[in-house]
């Protein structure tokens, strides 16, 4: 069942009330020291938070929607030539390679200024330079903010280097991306038929967690995304609420990365979009991750004798290779569980 939309005022010290989602003033109002508890708060008994005066330009939003848009906007055949999603590029309904679809299409780019503009030049052929300056001067305001986030839940968590984490995502060669998806209006784009064919069922993007250290989200004033709350696992009195659409703030959620760094104080959140029927929906997500090599372990500080060690440590590049070869929405820190069983790869590595 879907409960009813709820997002809650800017948080009291105090609680946060069952079945809402925190919204969190990025402005510190009541000082840094309690902007990083209520972050804290919100990632550790939500995994996901609104963001307001978060500080991204106006203006850098409203390019990148330009790009996208004009993107969108183009032939199908034209836009192929962008794709197929490898797994970066251009997709249509198909998501990741094990038989996951949606009602969308999207475009998947690696967030470094040199992966962009290599792409650049298929998604537009008539000004590339254009498309790659949207990207990056987007990307770089969104990489602060989630650097800004990621300080905050350090010093929040009384982290010896409250800086552990930014300096994952801020590493030259970080592996972020950047994610653009287009819901087109369901009847528009898909007659009735294709729709059952595609298994979609009104299922934009279906349930998963981001696999990411954090996802930094923007979308137009089209609803359709939900979170699972409370914890964001599946279980008894688990719910889909949703969320309403306000393009003006990012939605910020944890991955599955600083769920294991964190030894799971830190919740990475289950969530979906559900297909429009009224309007197209476009969002922007930035995944931020760490460099391939890097390794994730719990940080010292999350591991007590009351909490002990939930998951073995992995590289960056090990947890792709296990989560490119499941399903959408299988939960992959399981693979990963200290005293689990499971190979993720089947090599016993
Ligand atoms: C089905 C899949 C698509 C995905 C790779 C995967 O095998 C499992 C994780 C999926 C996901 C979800 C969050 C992001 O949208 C994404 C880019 C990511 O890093 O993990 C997608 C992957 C994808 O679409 O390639
Ligand atoms: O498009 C959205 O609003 C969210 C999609 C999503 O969760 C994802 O791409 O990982
Ligand atoms: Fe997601």
């Amino acid at each position: 069942m879907v409960v009813p939309s709820a997002v809650g005022r800017d948080m009291s010290p105090e609680s946060l009330p069952l079945g809402t989602i925190p919204m969190v003033d990025m402005s510190a109002p009541s000082g840094r020291g309690e902007l990083a508890r209520r972050l804290v708060r919100a990632c550790a008994e939500r995994g996901f938070f609104k963001a307001v005066n978060h500080g991204v330009p106006a203006r850098a939003a409203a390019r990148l929607d330009a790009a996208a848009s004009a993107f969108f906007a183009r032939p199908a055949a034209e836009k192929q030539a962008a794709g197929p999603p490898d797994p970066l590029g251009y997709g249509s309904r198909n998501i990741g390679a094990n038989g996951d679809a949606g009602e969308l299409e999207y475009l998947i780019l690696h967030a470094d200024p040199a992966a962009v503009a290599r792409k650049a030049t298929v998604i537009d052929d008539e000004d590339p330079a254009r498309f790659s300056a949207a990207v990056n001067e987007y990307v770089d305001a969104v990489r602060r903010l989630a650097c800004r986030v990621l300080d905050l839940l350090g010093e929040g968590l009384g982290l010896r280097d409250p800086t552990s984490f930014s300096r994952l995502i801020s590493a030259v060669d970080s592996d972020s991306l950047l994610r653009i998806n287009h819901y087109p209006t369901s009847a528009a784009t898909v007659e009735a038929d294709a729709i059952s064919k595609s298994g979609c069922n009104g299922i934009g993007f279906g349930e998963h967690t981001d696999p990411q250290i954090l996802s930094v989200l923007r979308a137009n004033d089209v609803d359709g995304l939900q979170v699972l709350l409370p914890d964001g696992r599946r279980g008894a009195g688990d719910e889909w609420v949703p969320v309403p659409a306000d393009p003006a703030a990012f939605f910020i959620n944890v991955g599955d990365l600083l769920q294991a760094l964190t030894n799971g104080r830190l919740v990475s959140i289950r969530h979906r979009v559900m297909a429009s029927t009224s309007r197209p929906r476009l969002s922007a997500i930035y995944f931020a991750a760490p460099p391939l090599h890097a390794r994730i372990a719990a940080l010292p500080e999350t591991v007590t004798a009351g909490a002990p060690r939930r998951y073995r440590p992995f590289t960056w590049a090990e947890y792709k290779k296990a989560m490119y070869a499941h399903r959408l929405s299988h939960n992959r820190l399981d693979l990963f569980h200290a005293s689990g069983e499971d190979d993720p790869d089947g090599t016993n590595s």
